[in-house]
């Protein structure tokens, strides 16, 4: 087994409804997401060529595509949010979330979307979501 991570940035704008804390309110984050995937290789001592489990160029062009496009500089909401905070409906960057938009129901979007896009022949293994310096969560494929 091998494994390859590529790093990401965006900036994006949530709030967390139903949290009694200044989270609640509408605030932004510079997050930062690995995204790790395996492969499987032979007893061989090397990969055959090209080399590669999956060109670090092909998984930036997927995460970029469907993940880091819809999010970057994007207000993600919930429903409910919405429902309780009707003026945060007027924002043209507002993107309706199917949950709260915590670090774990991003990362379960992303795992979602992700494993439908990547090529058959790797795995997703693994996702870290800093939303600070020094909060992150993580998935891991056991
Ligand atoms: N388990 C989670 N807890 C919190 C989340 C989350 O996504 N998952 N999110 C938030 C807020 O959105 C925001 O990220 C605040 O996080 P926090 O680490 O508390 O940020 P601060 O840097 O302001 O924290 P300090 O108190 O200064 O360490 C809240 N919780
Ligand atoms: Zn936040």
């Amino acid at each position: 087994m091998m494994q390859i991570t590529k790093i990401f940035r965006f900036e994006m704008a949530h709030a967390i409804h139903g949290y009694d804390g200044p989270c609640k309110h509408i605030h932004g984050h510079s997050y930062i997401l690995h995204v790790t995937v395996s492969g499987y290789h032979t007893q061989q001592n090397y990969l055959p060529a090209p080399g590669f489990i999956m060109d670090f160029k092909a998984l930036k062009k997927i995460v970029q595509q469907h993940i880091i496009q819809q999010f970057d500089h994007a207000l993600l909401l919930s429903g409910e949010f919405i429902a309780n905070n009707p003026a945060s409906n007027s924002h043209n960057n507002l993107m309706l979330f199917p949950a709260e938009p915590t670090a774990e129901n991003l990362l379960i979007f992303i795992r979602n979307t992700l494993q439908e896009h990547l090529p058959k022949e790797v795995h997703l293994k693994s996702l870290l979501l800093y939303e600070t310096n020094d909060a992150y969560a993580a998935w891991y494929n056991d």
